[in-house]
């Protein structure tokens, strides 16, 4: 008779990815204090959110993750066919957050920027620096889904509003917040030896003193933007979150987009690409696969 093979079989390519992408929206939504965003203290400007909703919209999106990654491996490039089926499994993976939250947007704009990156991880997980996949995900982005709807969503308002550009943009430009903000800041707070939550802090702030979050000028229109971009600016400034001027002006921070009712939820889901694109290149995508 055999002895039990209790070893956990090891996790496909796709499967990782998707583990990465999930842990990476977890952990955003944990990081606390995030000015006006949900996290472990509460519900910051969101009256329909809460921390135990973007944990179970987050598990939810574990399938649609681990298709596109699985797309990615079967069609093998970056062209027209891969990007309209990332297209439909993205727009799945909408509905499947939907039925999870009752309707309420919690990772709309995570699907996307998540989505794009895992896919253009999995086309080459050889070449995993944070550089190489945010190119291919840019050239994804750039090729048009002809299956696409074309809503008049928040983001498309704004657009025609005040001419920001917003996630589409982000994307098709490789995401500078990501590469030229987040993660740069992330490695120098860590450098300092702010300590990791304070690090990753900084990192969001970091995104914020630039973006042109569209959910911010949705929300609060160009003050409330200006308000995110220099108090962000502000809190780095008196020395980021590990040092008290830092945390007295990240206070200051929360209450006045709280205020303004401005949340920076597209700040949120660079910052979870951030975090992503870190362990990609500290781990490595192949470790623990296959
Ligand atoms: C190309 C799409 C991103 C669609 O873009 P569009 O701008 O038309 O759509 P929006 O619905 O407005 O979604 C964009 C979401 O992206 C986040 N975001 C905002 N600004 C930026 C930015 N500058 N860079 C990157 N990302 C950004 C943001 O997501 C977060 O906010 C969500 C809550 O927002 P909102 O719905 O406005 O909610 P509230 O203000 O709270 O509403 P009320 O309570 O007031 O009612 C939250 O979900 C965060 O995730 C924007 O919302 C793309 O989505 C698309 O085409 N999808 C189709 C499927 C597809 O092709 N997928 C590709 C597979 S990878
Ligand atoms: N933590 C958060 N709070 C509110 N909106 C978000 N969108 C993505 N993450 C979010």
């Amino acid at each position: 008779m055999h002895a039990l093979n209790l070893q956990a079989k090891p996790l496909s390519l796709s499967e990782r990815l998707a583990d990465l992408a999930v842990d990476a929206l977890i952990d955003e939504a944990d990081l606390s204090p995030k000015p006006a965003l949900v996290d472990r203290r509460g519900n910051g400007a969101h009256t329909d959110l809460h921390l135990g909703l973007m944990h179970a919209s987050a598990l939810s999106l574990w399938p649609a993750f681990k298709e596109m990654a699985e797309a990615a491996v079967e069609i093998g490039e970056a062209g027209l066919p891969l990007r309209e089926a990332i297209g439909r499994i993205g727009r799945e993976g909408e509905q499947a957050m939907l039925s999870t939250t009752n309707g309420v947007n919690t990772h709309r704009g995570a699907i996307w920027a998540l989505g794009l990156l895992i896919t253009a991880a999995a086309l080459e997980p050889q070449s995993s620096g944070s550089s190489a996949v945010s190119v291919r995900a840019a050239r994804l982005a750039l090729l048009d889904d002809r299956y696409a709807p074309r809503p008049l969503s928040h983001g498309a308002q704004v657009a025609l509003r005040y001419g920001a550009r917003g996630a589409r943009e982000q994307a098709q430009l490789g995401f500078p917040s990501v590469l030229q903000r987040g993660l740069p800041q992330l490695k120098r707070s860590r450098a300092n030896s702010h300590g990791e939550q304070n690090a990753r802090l900084d990192a969001l702030l970091a995104i914020m003193t630039d973006l042109a979050d569209t959910c911010v000028l949705y929300r609060a229109g160009e003050q409330g933007l200006h308000a995110m971009q220099s108090g962000a600016q502000a809190v780095l400034d008196a020395g980021g979150s590990a040092s008290l001027g830092g945390r007295r002006r990240l206070h200051e921070l929360d209450q006045q987009l709280i205020a303004l009712n401005a949340s920076p939820g597209g700040a949120a889901d660079l910052f979870a690409a951030t975090l992503l694109l870190d362990r990609i290149e500290r781990d490595g995508i192949l470790q623990g696969a296959f």
